[in-house]
C-alpha cells in the first residue's frame, strides 16, 4: 500500500442512512439543459456531428457567438412543476440536474459570474424552482456542476506558466465560492455530482479538491460525491493509487453498463445513459440508434440487479419544453414501473447465477427474490439456481401474486420455476422467496425418480 494523503478516506460502502437512501433509489433521471439547448445541435444550417452540449468546442462556431447565446435564453415554454411530474410518472427517485455545463452558463443567479440566468431575458433562477418541484414531488435533487469552465478566465486545461498558476489560484476559489454557494443556496440538494475534472490543471489540484471536499462534506452533513471530484495526488481518478474508489459510489459508468457484480467492485454506483448514442443536450436531429422503453427497462433491471442504480438523461428544447419522444419514453417506463417497481426500488445484487430468461434482484433487508424476464424460455420454465441448504418457496408472478406456480428441484439447488405467459409482450416479473432452512419448505416437487 502507498502512503497517500489525498487517496480515498473511506473503503467500501457508505452505511449511512442518506447513502442506504440513494443505494435504493434504482431509476433516476438526468437534465441536461442550457444555452446549447437553444441551437441544439446545429448552427447556420449545418449539424454539427458531436454532442450538442459541446457544440461550443466546434471550430464552425466563433466562442463569443456562442457565448452570446446568453441574450437568447428565455425559455417561454420553462415548467418546473411539469418536469418534476413527468419524472414522478416515470418512477424515477432522484434528479441530477445542471447547473453549469461547460460553457461556464449559470443556471442560477451567482453572484461570482455575471454569466448567469440573471443576466438573460429569462431573469429568473431556473434551479430554486425545479428543486422545489421534485422536492415536492419526493424525488430527491443531486446538483450536476462542471469544475471545467470555458466561460472564466481563469480556467486553464494545464498549468504551464506563472501566469497560468495565478489565474488558476483565483479559478480554484471561484469554483469554491459557487460550491459553497449552490449547497446555501439549495440546502435540500442530496448531492453533488461533478464534471469537467479530466484536465491536468485540475487533477493536479488533489490537497485543494480533498480539503474543499471535505469541506462541502461539513457545510452538508450526508451529502454524496461520487468518483468523479478529485485526483490523488499521483492524479489517479475514480480509484486512488491503492486501487480504492474515491467518494461515495462509482461514476465511471457513463453511457456503459458493468456485465458482472466483479465489475463494481463491492461499491455503490450508478450508470448515466443517453438514448441516443451520444447526445446529453438537446439535439435537434433524433438520429441514430434510439434506445426504446425495452431497452431502458432492461438496462434498469441490469443496473439493480448488479447493485445499482440507471440514470436516464432527459435534454430539454431551448423553449423549455421536453421533447415528445422524452415524455412518451416517460410514459412507457412510467407503465411498466406502475406493475413492477417493486423489483426495482430498494433492491439489490441477489448473489445468485446469472440465467439466461433476465436478471434477479432481491429485496433488500428480506429474503424475497425477484425474477425480472426478458426473454422467455420456450417450454415456459426458469431455471434458479441456490446456495446450497437455501430453501424456496411461494413462486408468483407479481403481478398476480394469487397464482402458485409450479417449482420442480432438478437437482440440488436448482429449480425449474414454471410459468407459461405467451401473451408476454413487455418484460414482467416472477417473484419467489427464499429460506435458509430448506428442510422446512416441501412444496417443491421432488424431482421425478
Ligand atoms: C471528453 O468526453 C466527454 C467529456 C464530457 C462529457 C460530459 C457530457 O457533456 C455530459 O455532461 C456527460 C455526463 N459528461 C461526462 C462527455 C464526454
Amino acid at each position: 500500500k502507498i502512503n497517500l494523503v489525498h487517496g480515498a478516506h473511506r473503503d467500501g460502502k457508505r452505511p449511512d442512512e442518506a447513502m442506504k437512501k440513494w443505494r435504493g433509489y434504482g431509476l433516476g433521471q438526468f437534465i441536461h439543459w442550457g444555452l446549447y439547448a437553444i441551437p441544439g445541435g446545429e448552427w447556420n444550417g449545418k449539424t454539427y456531428n458531436g454532442a450538442a452540449e459541446w457544440i461550443r468546442s466546434w471550430d464552425g462556431i466563433p466562442k463569443s457567438t456562442y457565448d452570446s447565446l446568453i441574450y437568447k435564453f428565455n425559455p417561454v415554454n420553462f415548467d418546473a412543476k411539469a418536469w418534476a411530474a413527468t419524472a414522478k410518472q416515470m418512477g424515477a427517485k432522484y434528479v441530477t440536474i445542471t447547473t453549469k455545463h461547460h460553457d461556464g452558463f449559470c443556471l442560477w443567479p451567482s453572484k461570482y459570474t455575471d454569466y448567469t440566468v440573471a443576466n438573460s431575458p429569462w431573469k429568473k433562477d431556473i434551479i430554486k424552482p425545479l428543486v422545489d418541484a421534485y422536492d415536492a414531488a419526493g424525488i430527491d435533487v443531486i446538483l450536476y456542476f462542471s469544475v471545467m469552465d470555458w466561460n472564466h478566465p481563469g480556467w486553464r486545461y494545464d498549468i504551464k506558466t506563472e501566469a497560468d498558476s495565478i489565474a488558476f489560484e483565483g479559478f480554484k476559489q471561484f469554483t469554491r465560492n459557487q460550491l459553497i454557494e449552490l449547497l446555501t443556496l439549495y440546502p435540500t440538494a442530496k448531492g453533488l455530482w461533478f464534471d469537467g475534472t479530466w484536465d491536468k490543471s485540475w487533477v493536479k489540484q488533489a490537497a485543494f479538491a480533498d480539503e474543499l471536499e471535505q469541506e462541502l462534506r461539513k457545510l452538508r452533513p450526508g451529502i454524496i460525491i461520487g468518483s468523479r471530484f478529485r485526483a490523488d495526488e499521483y492524479g489517479k481518478r475514480h480509484f486512488d493509487s491503492n486501487g480504492v474508489l474515491i467518494g461515495d459510489y462509482e461514476q465511471g459508468w457513463e453511457r456503459k453498463l458493468p456485465e458482472k457484480i466483479a465489475d463494481v467492485h463491492g461499491n455503490d454506483w450508478d450508470c448515466v445513459m443517453t438514448v441516443p448514442e451520444n447526445q446529453w443536450g438537446y439535439n435537434k436531429a433524433w438520429k441514430g440508434h434510439i434506445k426504446t422503453a425495452f431497452e431502458l427497462i432492461e438496462m434498469t433491471a441490469k443496473s439493480v440487479s448488479l447493485g445499482g442504480n440507471f440514470v436516464m438523461n432527459f435534454g430539454p428544447q431551448g423553449d423549455g419544453a421536453i421533447r415528445k419522444e422524452e415524455l412518451q419514453l416517460a410514459k412507457e417506463i412510467g407503465d411498466w414501473m406502475k406493475v413492477n417497481s417493486e423489483a426495482i426500488y430498494n433492491c439489490e445484487y441477489a448473489v445468485l447465477d446469472k440465467q439466461d430468461w433476465g436478471y434477479f434482484t432481491k429485496k433488500t433487508g428480506s429474503n424475497k427474490i425477484y425474477m425480472l424476464v426478458f426473454n422467455t424460455p420456450i417450454n415456459g420454465k426458469y431455471r434458479v439456481k441456490l446456495p446450497a441448504k437455501m430453501g424456496i418457496s411461494m413462486a408468483a408472478p407479481l403481478s398476480n401474486p394469487g397464482v402458485k406456480l409450479k417449482i420442480e428441484e432438478i437437482k440440488a439447488n436448482e429449480y425449474f420455476i414454471e410459468f407459461n405467459n405467451p401473451s408476454a409482450k413487455q418484460p414482467f416479473v416472477i417473484t419467489f422467496e427464499t429460506d435458509t432452512d430448506k428442510k422446512s419448505n416441501q412444496n417443491y416437487e421432488k424431482a421425478k425418480t
